[in-house]
């Protein structure tokens, strides 16, 4: 059987971003589709924690089983515990250094998605739908959970290619000179203006009426969000466990 490895340069990972932006802005649109609800991250008593936390302990928990967690591109937001997988594992390629799959920033994505992220563009209101609510946050969640950490990969590869540059920061613990050695500023603002592009493109209502072209534009997610979410903390982010991961790869 042929096997459909994964393999990792500079322009398969920047093409893996950009497959991951798609995920993000439909993720963004599905999430807009319910208003806040808050109730979804309130403490529940029975709980004793929100409903948002328990539908993803536990999906995370059937996933683990299914095996997601194998593969060193997912990383759960609550590794505490999780079942081992139950499934025939799949000989994912080692590419990154061992030792930095236990690299994970969930705890601070969570903080930001809930606190900060979600106010910015969804509705006020309740329509108790919390249960989809928590099923869309979810699959968002792991949608920016997985564009940041690809950080690991997009980091290995650029290691790979000039190890001359990153061995002398890493040793000196330079974080400053690693972070602007991996910084691109062209090709962060063309991913800022594209997913601004992708959230008008892939947010607005289709017709079949032609005169509808003539309308003001509507989008189901404001355009501006899409390019603030990626400004404000999905670049910063991913950069920050570039950093965490190159201090890490003389370990
Ligand atoms: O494409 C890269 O080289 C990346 O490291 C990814 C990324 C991003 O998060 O989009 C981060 C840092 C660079 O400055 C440019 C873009």
């Amino acid at each position: 059987m042929r096997m459909a490895k994964a393999e990792y340069t500079l322009d398969s990972v920047r093409a893996a971003l950009i497959r991951e932006e798609d995920s993000i802005i439909y993720g963004l649109i599905e999430r807009a589709k319910f208003p806040i609800n808050s109730q979804t991250y309130t403490q529940i008593p029975h709980f004793s924690a929100s409903l948002l936390h328990f539908v993803v302990t536990n999906t995370e928990a059937v996933q683990a089983k299914a095996g997601r967690y194998k593969n060193p591109e997912q990383n759960p937001f609550f590794p505490e515990n999780l079942p081992p997988s139950l499934v025939t594992s799949y000989p994912f390629t080692q590419f990154l250094h061992a030792g930095t799959a236990s690299i994970n920033i969930n705890k601070s994505i969570w903080k930001f998605y809930i606190h900060e992220l979600l106010p910015l563009f969804v509705a006020s209101g309740d329509d108790g739908n919390y249960a989809q609510t928590a099923a869309s946050d979810l699959s968002l969640l792991q949608a920016i959970s997985r564009r940041i950490h690809y950080g690991k990969f997009v980091a290995e590869v650029k290691f790979r290619e000039s190890p001359q540059d990153y061995e002398p920061l890493i040793r000196a613990k330079d974080r400053e000179g690693l972070m602007k050695l991996l910084t691109f500023e062209s090709v962060e603002e063309m991913v800022r203006k594209r997913v601004e592009k992708k959230a008008m493109l892939y947010g607005q209502d289709v017709t079949l009426n032609n005169d509808d072209d003539s309308n003001i534009k509507k989008y189901k997610v404001d355009p501006s969000v899409a390019s603030t979410l990626y400004k404000k903390w999905l670049i910063p982010l991913t950069k920050d466990v570039q950093v965490e991961y190159l201090l890490h790869r003389l370990d």
